[in-house]
């Protein structure tokens, strides 16, 4: 259980929320670097990787403003089975949105797409993901759990994150990192995710919710819970969850705790 109420921070724009994710995700890769000199990323697909390019590919301010993107390590938080240049990949989104657009004197992250010798078996697909973040964190940090240093998340509007949709199943899975889901409501059905047991125990987890489609949902999630994804994160991960929402997103709900950076 979290100790604090997660942070909330409501942004006129899209534009000064992008800026403000920016400040966010410098100090998270700060932390990161003077812990492990490697800033251990996972990163979700829908409207995320637009207006994570927005942040993240503006000049630097100034020199501790800078996107270290040669330490950067970048997993999928969630992936559908599809080859890589599909364009229901998480991966081709956010090569196309973001990663083909780092300027090359910024250094180029190390990105772990799936396995796409898998696509066929759900299960293996997940288990050959898990293997990769067995070899990149349990040696390192010797931990049960994959510790990452920033989760970056949406919120679908039903209140599912990553692919842990609301009543499935796997949001009761403890012991899986990532989990095979061959059934997903929102296309295409077979997926890999992390489990719920991953995504809080990330050390910053961070949410980007938008656009008046996400009042509803924010206000079920923030005012009720119900026990939906987006819900469990924010009461298992307390304040280490930030929300990162524009002002039609969340008209008329009422929060625990408003802030700004
Ligand atoms: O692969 C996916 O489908 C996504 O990872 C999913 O979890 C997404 O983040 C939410 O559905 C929010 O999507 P929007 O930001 O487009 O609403």
């Amino acid at each position: 259980m979290g100790s604090r109420p997660p942070n909330l921070f409501v942004f006129s724009t899209v534009d000064i929320l992008a800026t403000n994710l920016r400040t966010y995700i410098v100090q998270c890769q700060t932390m990161a670097l003077n812990r492990h000199d490697v800033f251990k990323v996972a990163i979700s697909g829908g409207s995320l990787p637009k207006t994570l390019a927005k942040a993240l590919l503006a000049p630097p301010t100034s020199p501790e403003d800078t996107i270290r993107f040669d330490k950067w390590e970048v997993f999928f938080a969630d992936e559908r089975a599809v080859p890589l240049d599909h364009e229901d990949s998480n991966y081709r989104l956010l090569k196309d949105e973001l990663l083909d657009k780092i300027p090359t004197d910024a250094g180029k992250p190390t990105v772990y797409p799936i396995d796409v010798n898998f696509l066929d078996d759900a299960q293996e697909l997940a288990d050959q993901y898990e293997k990769l973040l067995v070899q990149s964190f349990a040696a390192r940090d010797s931990v049960k759990l994959p510790l990452f240093d920033l989760l970056l998340l949406g919120c679908g509007p039903d209140g599912h994150t990553c692919s842990l949709f609301p009543g499935h199943p796997l949001l009761r899975e403890t012991s899986g990192w990532v989990l095979p889901i061959e059934d997903s409501p929102k296309p295409p059905p077979t997926r890999i995710t992390l489990s719920l047991p991953v995504v809080t125990a990330g050390l910053r987890i961070a949410f980007v919710a938008t656009g008046g489609g996400k009042k509803d949902i924010m206000k079920k999630i923030f005012e009720e819970g119900n026990g939906l994804p987006c819900a469990l994160v924010n009461e298992m991960a307390g304040d280490r969850c930030t929300w990162f929402t524009d002002s039609p997103a969340v008209e008329g709900v009422a929060f625990p705790r408003r802030g700004s950076l």
